[in-house]
């Protein structure tokens, strides 16, 4: 078994699983849009130029790029993977027994790489041919019997390596709820993964990726906002304590809006002490530190006791729980109205591949301006399809290995 893991935001990046958009991308239009979780329609073709330009950055660097989509149809060559992926993708209450068993029977002909296509971009009802029984008769011809995922594109979400496990999270929204079942499978069935510790799961409380950053060995920071809930926090540090794998949780406040869906959209690590964050935010942001009171316990992780602090303001409780004297913040001195553009085209949303070195959209000109001054060297990638589901370098990429951070 291949060792993978991670346990910083920015050692030197290793390995990543990336999504390459496809035709999930196609099932977009301007009245399903919204519920998708897109601001737009992409154009497809440009935005998988600028996603290949993006993996080609990242490969060019030394970085190993998996793609989501090869490694499910790895997994569904296994009969057994097969048959649950279809189970589960068939489980919703909509599609009523006699479709779901055609259903059943039609993906478990098909080979595992047009399964593959199935179960990301989905199926409409208009799809079906030869009257398959009273649903699809009532149903309209453009309502999905299993919906696309388009923001499969942002697989920062769907999984979290924390040291040398993986999380599978539990995402909120329910255009999005069935993507973890396929990273869920990846990693429990594909050989890659043989043997990997799990932590978390698409059945509990909610917690999404793109709120969860490692700021140091040990440390790490979750946002409880639109997405991660109180209780998802709860769940997710017991979890890491009682596996010993960190000795702080920073539960983060973060607005409960679309603009601030995840606390990686105000702020990302660019170095060990380094973090660039939303001006417009960075006098607010506030942290509960939470510890394990007795250290990490064998037996039962729901007697895991919990400490939890004062409120303090998130660069305080950060640095104090990351043992350095000061988390510096990149100040990027933005008017409060390049500042509110600048965050919502993800301009904070970078992505470390090493300290000092990170993935930015070429757009946020300002941004990453002030990044540079700061000593940061900035890789700039095209957004500007890629954008329209409102994530960037960060949230499209999930570290699978990263190297340890150098310790001096
Ligand atoms: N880590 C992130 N910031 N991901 C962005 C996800 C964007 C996606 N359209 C959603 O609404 O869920």
């Amino acid at each position: 078994m291949a060792t993978h893991g991670a346990d910083s935001e920015v050692g030197k990046l290793q390995t990543v699983l990336l999504h390459r958009p496809g035709n999930e991308l196609k099932r977009l239009t301007p009245r399903n849009n919204d519920r998708l979780l897109f601001d737009g329609i992409p154009w497809v073709a440009r935005a998988q130029e600028e996603h290949d330009a993006f993996a080609e950055a990242l490969r060019s660097r030394g970085a190993e790029v998996l793609y989501l989509t090869d490694l499910l149809t790895e997994t569904l060559a296994d009969e057994g993977a097969r048959h649950h992926a279809i189970s589960t993708a068939l489980a919703g209450l909509h599609l009523g027994d006699t479709l779901r068993d055609y259903l059943a029977r039609f993906l478990g002909e098909a080979a595992p790489a047009e399964l593959t296509d199935y179960l990301t971009a989905g199926i409409r009802n208009d799809e079906v041919r030869g009257g398959f029984g009273l649903v699809t008769s009532l149903l309209a011809s453009d309502d999905f019997l299993i919906d696309p995922l388009p923001n499969l594109l942002f697989t920062r979400d769907s999984s979290v390596w924390v040291r040398d496990r993986v999380a599978v999270t539990s995402l909120t929204m329910p255009a999005r709820s069935r993507e973890t079942q396929l990273t869920e499978l990846i990693y429990t069935e594909h050989p890659r993964f043989h043997g990997t510790r799990k932590l978390h799961g698409w059945h509990h409380e909610h917690v999404e990726g793109g709120d969860v950053l490692l700021l140091a060995p040990g440390v790490i920071a979750i946002g409880v906002g639109e997405r991660t809930t109180p209780a998802g926090v709860e769940r997710f540090a017991r979890q890491v304590f009682h596996a010993d794998l960190a000795h702080t949780v920073l539960a983060v406040p973060i607005a409960q809006e679309r603009a601030t869906m995840h606390l990686d959209t105000v702020c990302t690590m660019v170095d060990v002490d380094k973090i660039v964050m939303y001006p417009n935010v960075a006098d607010s942001l506030q942290a509960y530190a939470v510890t394990p009171v007795h250290g990490a316990r064998d037996g039962d992780e729901r007697a895991l006791e919990l400490s939890v602090a004062e409120a303090e303001p998130f660069l305080v409780a950060a640095a104090k729980a990351m043992e350095i004297d000061t988390l510096h913040q990149i100040d990027t001195g933005l008017d409060p109205v390049t500042a509110e553009r600048e965050q919502w085209d993800d301009g904070n949303n970078t992505l470390a591949i090493a300290p000092r070195v990170a993935v930015a959209y070429e757009r946020n000109h300002e941004t990453n301006a002030r990044l540079e001054e700061a000593g940061i060297e900035v890789v700039r990638i095209a957004g500007s399809e890629l954008g329209s589901g409102r994530g960037g370098p960060r949230c499209m990429s999930c570290p699978v290995t990263r190297e340890p951070v150098p310790v001096d």
